[in-house]
């Protein structure tokens, strides 16, 4: 199994260009992984105790689990991949049925920041946006998908996204084997990791 890893600030175009990737693939050979799926489970707090965690802090993560999946995985075994609710803050009671596949792409803001999790990737990439594109970005998507207002976004800009991007996102761009430049859509990027993941699959 290739263990792709791909990271890089909120809004930058992880999940765009996942979805790039991943498209004209076969997809009973490419699977993905996204570290939303494994925020840490809430249900014990109130949804006022839990819009007030902070999200973009490696804590926020349950990476006891997503190595205890990737493993799985990379043994042949099928996982149950939590399903989570941007709106609630929160797990969902749901799962999804994971297969291995022979890719499967990890993505999410900080899955580089875990040694662990790092060492499992056969591939690391850091999508790169410069943040006034991304901040835009992230306002836009989360005002019409994640049921936020224009102050709720700046103010966790302000108070948690640009430190904890500073802090904790941006270091690990220095662990990636490659950086995908997407001020702009890059075809020209995503052809080359297609081919990377062709040639696995040859
Ligand atoms: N290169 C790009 N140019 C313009 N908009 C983009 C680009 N990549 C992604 N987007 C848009 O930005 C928003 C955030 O992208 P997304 O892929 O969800 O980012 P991430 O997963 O890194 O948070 C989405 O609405 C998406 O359509
Ligand atoms: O309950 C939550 C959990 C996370 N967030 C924010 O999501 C982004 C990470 O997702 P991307 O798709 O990579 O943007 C992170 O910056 C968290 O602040 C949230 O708003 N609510």
């Amino acid at each position: 199994m290739l263990i792709i890893g791909i990271a890089g600030g909120t809004g930058c175009g992880k999940t765009t260009v996942v979805n790039q990737i991943i498209n004209e693939l076969p997809n009973k050979e490419v699977g993905v992984i996204s570290q939303d799926s494994y925020y840490n489970d809430l249900s014990y707090l109130s949804y006022e105790e839990r819009s007030q965690i902070n999200f973009d802090h490696p804590r926020a993560i349950d990476f006891e689990l997503l190595g205890n999946h990737l493993n799985e995985l990379k043994h042949g075994n099928p996982i149950h991949q939590p399903v989570y609710s941007f709106v609630n803050h929160n797990r969902t009671k749901d799962t999804i049925l994971t297969h291995p596949r022979k890719v499967m792409i990890v993505e999410g803001i900080l899955i580089m920041t875990n040694p662990q999790i790092r060492e499992m990737f056969d591939i690391k990439i850091f999508v790169h946006a410069d943040s006034d594109e991304r901040l835009i970005r992230r306002l836009k998507r989360d005002i019409n998908e994640r049921g936020r207002d224009l102050d709720e976004v700046l103010e966790r800009y302000q108070k948690t996204l640009k430190p904890m991007h500073n802090q904790f996102i941006e270091p690990t761009k220095e662990y990636a084997d490659i950086i995908i430049p997407n001020n702009k859509y890059n075809t020209v990027a995503v052809d080359i990791v297609r081919s990377i993941i062709n040639q696995k699959l040859a």
